[in-house]
């Protein structure tokens, strides 16, 4: 089969053909074959016709269900080998920390801060610079998959703004946080706010700027983004939450990912009980909040957090490059606490969801490894599926968007990839040898044919990259063609 080029002028209506996969539960993907996604003018999934045998007669019938004629819409069809998946949902991202991915030698947190972080973080007053790394950033995790990213940008204004432009511009959905860091004796002199006063003053900044530039936050929205407690005082804490109160916005933080982090969390809030306490007790800890981490949580804590329904990104990439530990998702699941995955770059060394989603499955495994009762080591495993919920439709949950993004339902909004394995044809070589039918090389995987779908979608887990990720859809808009 032939996959339509987008016409550059596009149509007013799209409707996509072929294998639609997505999560249908935590534990399960569900697999449509012959069907059709039409999506409308403003980028929402408009009708879906599932298996109807063919797609030509997948085609017939969505165009019968919204009687749009076919002169007015755009078709994209899936190749061979190819399936549309939704689009990836980074929950926690450093835009900022993009150009040290791979740089953190053996350090740990708190010295990977003060060594490589903060440094580069505060060069990007730069402005020519922050458009060069966060350009970079939003087409890089595009390129992957990424449809919706939250991102941590820095303290200065203009360059947060600046990454709220390039979001809306290159069409990436996005959470844009101004980092804020009051605490004078903690944070670095060349690296932080100038007073708490400046710091609360510098977050409604953003945040009206970014209402300027999309009043109804239909893409881009602010995420008020205390860097972790340490870097906080407890009245910029307090100002924040009353922002997130009169403003009901969304919360980014960190908790409870290092050791030593955990103590001076203790050291510098006294009497809290616990790290969680000293959000909760500023007013932080909001359904809308999402804690990055979450590693070495006690019982209490996850009981807490699960109580205030905040959620928990995962980073498994950075946990195990910057040697914090393990973060337990089934336990927090089973405490009640969604969660979604977070590459957290540059903590994290991969700008991929799909990396995430792999290194989550590992890192259950070297948790499984510490278990002695048989059945519960199993349990404790993630699968395929599972991680896969995590990159999609949990992160959609995470960040308020369940309604609108993370699955194909009429009513939701096309983010979405179309993803290409590469078919081994009887000779043992790909089409177009190396390359798959399109022309462009089909990375690593290797499909022979005789794989089920479940163990495609298992092999593109553990194997695939963004050489796969053929077109993404962001709200109906394609922002990323490897063409
Ligand atoms: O992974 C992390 N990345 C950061 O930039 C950071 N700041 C505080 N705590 C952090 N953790
Ligand atoms: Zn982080």
């Amino acid at each position: 089969m032939v996959l339509t080029r987008l016409a550059s002028e596009p149509k007013k209506f799209q409707v996509l053909l072929g294998t639609f996969i997505h999560s249908k539960s935590r534990a399960e993907l569900e697999y449509i074959h012959n069907a059709a996604v039409a999506v409308d003018e403003g980028g929402k999934i408009a009708a879906i016709a599932r298996e109807c045998g063919s797609l030509t007669a997948a085609r017939d019938e969505v165009l019968k269900q919204t009687g749009w004629a076919e002169g007015d819409v755009d078709m994209v069809e899936c190749g061979e080998g190819q399936f549309f998946f939704p689009g990836f949902i980074d929950t926690h991202v450093h835009a900022s920390q993009y150009p040290n991915v791979g740089i953190f030698g053996k350090s740990t947190l708190l010295d990977w801060l003060e060594k490589y972080t903060f440094p580069l973080e505060s060069s990007l007053s730069d402005l020519a610079k922050a458009r060069k790394v966060y350009t970079a950033c939003v087409r890089r995790t595009l390129s992957h998959g990424t449809t919706t990213a939250t991102y941590y940008a820095t303290v200065d204004v203009p360059a947060t703004n600046l990454l709220a432009d390039l979001c809306l511009s290159l069409g990436q959905r996005a959470f844009v946080g101004r980092v804020c860091m009051d605490r004078q004796e903690i944070c670095p002199s060349y690296y932080r706010d100038e007073s708490t006063e400046q710091s609360l003053h510098n977050a409604k900044e953003s945040i009206a700027h970014i209402k300027k530039i999309d009043p109804s936050y239909d893409l881009v929205s602010p995420i008020l983004t205390p860097r972790f407690a340490p870097s906080c005082t407890a009245e910029g804490m307090n100002g924040l939450s009353a922002i997130q109160k009169k403003e009901n916005l969304p919360v980014q933080t960190h908790i409870s990912e290092n050791k030593g982090e955990i103590q001076l969390v203790s050291d510098l809030y006294p009497g809290s009980g616990s790290y969680a306490n000293v959000y909760d007790s500023h007013g932080l800890l909001t359904p809308k909040t999402v804690l990055a981490h979450a590693v070495h949580l006690t019982e209490d804590e996850a009981t807490l957090i699960s109580s205030r329904q905040s959620k928990v990104s995962h980073c498994p990439c950075s946990n195990s490059s910057l040697t914090s530990g393990e973060a337990r998702v089934r336990w927090m699941w089973e405490k009640g606490i969604e969660v979604g995955l977070g590459t957290d770059m540059s903590g994290g060394y991969s700008p991929s969801i799909l990396e995430a989603a792999r290194q989550a499955t590992l890192t259950s495994r070297h948790l499984a490894m510490q278990i002695e009762d048989e059945a519960l080591r199993e349990k404790s495993k993630l699968t395929v599926e599972e991680v896969l919920y995590l990159a999609t439709r949990g992160g959609a949950l995470c960040l308020g968007l369940g309604e609108k993004v993370g699955g194909f339902e009429v009513g939701k909004q096309l983010d979405a990839q179309l993803i290409g394995l590469g078919c081994v044809q009887d000779d043992g070589l790909r089409a177009g040898e190396g390359e798959d039918a399109e022309g462009v090389d089909a990375g690593n995987v290797d499909v022979f044919g005789w794989e089920s779908w479940e163990e495609r979608i298992a092999k593109w887990l553990y194997n695939g990259d963004d050489r796969n990720t053929k077109r993404v859809w962001v709200r109906g808009r394609l922002v990323h063609s490897r063409r």
